[in-house]
């Protein structure tokens, strides 16, 4: 058996980075940036106003000017401002030339048009730079991951369509007679699929394209019509039968469809029976089929495959710290990854382990691990962890 990090590894050298794709900035939240796009234009591309009021040189309380124009957001006052003189201006306008401060409308009394300076005036000078916000040739480095503030910022440049890499199209293939879809009546032995819809939600979340396969039986016929359902994809994700009993085939039949397995086996808790390969030009990726086995091996490896296919950095999970809360026992000789709590008082790892138990997964938000053969562990000794 491997080791979790070694079969990250596996699954890296067999992941495939997909094509660069434009598209609009209206679909862009979520997508990987491809290559770096730059700003064509400064912002703001002029001096602007950041208040209602008026522009002037200079201004101290008591002072009077005379208004001799007016600028709005959109149309500038053509020509200078002098001593002595103002511009009505609102927020956004250009400042006319020569103007140095905008004094708010608050802070002056008016008159025709003639203002008056109160003692209520402010320091000023709200005027926002040229290229205050950014100029042109500014970058946006990628790869990075594209966030509404992003995609602001990307308009802003005036940049209509980002380039972007492909959203990976993932084939899910849930196996097993006792499997009905939720909604349906179940027989007597049977039980709904579950981690299947986990799987899809967690896999849209990551920004691929998931989609369903009819659930497959444990018939060597039936797991062949659907894995040629799967084709197209980029990404093959099975689910059950992984394991050794006698109505576990997915390896046999993927073997046979001409599979070239890299790895079957996995030194941790849950997730042991995990297989990984390629078949037909696509990655295939078996996950077992316990609940939380499925959904724990979702977190700790599909989700760093699909973002390396999206073209983000090849890494693992992400991982935090935190101080115990309750002690923990002895860990066996696999990486465990417990269903864990952040609480203020500390993380603490649920009594129940069963990795069928999707009650206890739903009331975790986190995923504590232990190392193969951790000694047991105090209150207040800190863990790794990966939020969910
Ligand atoms: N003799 C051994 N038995 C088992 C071993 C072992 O090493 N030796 N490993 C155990 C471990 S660990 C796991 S994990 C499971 C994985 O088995 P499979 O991947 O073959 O999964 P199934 O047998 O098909 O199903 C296990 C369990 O999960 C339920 N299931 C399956 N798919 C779904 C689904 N889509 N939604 C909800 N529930 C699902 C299924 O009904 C079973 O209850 O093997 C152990 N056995
Ligand atoms: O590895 Mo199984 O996934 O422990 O339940």
């Amino acid at each position: 058996m491997i080791s979790v990090a070694e079969a990250l590894d596996q699954l890296f050298a067999l992941t495939l980075t997909l094509p660069v794709e434009e598209v609009p900035l209206i679909k862009a939240n979520g997508r990987v940036l491809a290559r770096a796009v730059s700003a064509t234009r400064n912002q703001p591309p002029f001096s602007a106003s950041a208040m209602d009021g008026y522009a002037v040189v200079a201004a101290t309380p008591g002072d009077s000017f005379t208004v001799i124009g007016e600028a709005a957001a959109g149309s500038r006052h053509a020509g200078p401002v002098g001593a002595g003189e103002a511009v009505r201006i609102f927020t956004g306008a250009p400042v006319p030339e020569g103007a140095t401060r905008i004094v708010i409308q608050e802070d002056v009394t008016r008159d025709g048009d003639r203002i008056t300076v109160t003692d209520a005036l402010d320091r000023g000078p709200h005027i926002r730079p040229e290229g205050d916000d950014f100029r042109i040739g500014q970058t946006m480095s990628a790869p990075i991951r594209l966030t509404p503030a992003i995609v602001a910022l990307l308009a802003s440049m005036n940049i209509a369509k980002a380039p972007v890499f492909r959203q990976p199209e993932v084939a899910i293939l849930s196996t097993g007679d006792e499997l009905v879809m939720p909604g349906e009546t179940p027989g007597p032995d049977q039980i709904i699929a579950s981690n299947t819809f986990g799987l899809h939600a967690l896999l849209s979340d990551l920004g691929a394209r998931p989609r369903l396969l009819p659930l497959a039986r444990d018939n060597e016929a039936s797991l062949r019509t659907a894995f040629e359902l799967a084709q197209g994809a980029d990404l093959v994700i099975t689910i059950g039968g992984a394991s050794v009993g006698d109505h576990d085939l997915v390896g046999k039949v993927a073997g046979d469809l001409g599979m070239d397995r890299a790895f079957y086996k996995v030194a941790m808790r849950p997730g042991k029976p995990l297989m990984a390969g390629r078949l037909n030009g696509a990655m295939m990726i078996g996950l077992p089929g316990n609940p939380v086995s499925a959904m724990v091996c979702g977190h700790v490896f599909v989700a760093p495959v699909i973002r390396a296919m999206l073209g983000l950095p090849r890494a693992a999970a992400p991982r935090a710290q935190m101080a115990l809360a309750e002690p923990l026992p002895a860990n066996g000789p696999r990486e465990h990854y417990m269903r864990a709590r952040r609480t203020p008082e500390g993380i603490i790892a649920d009594q129940r382990q069963d990795s069928a138990l999707l009650s206890v997964l739903g009331q975790s938000d986190a995923l504590l691990i232990r190392a193969p053969n951790d000694p047991a562990q105090d209150i207040g000794a800190l863990v790794d962890y990966i939020p969910i």
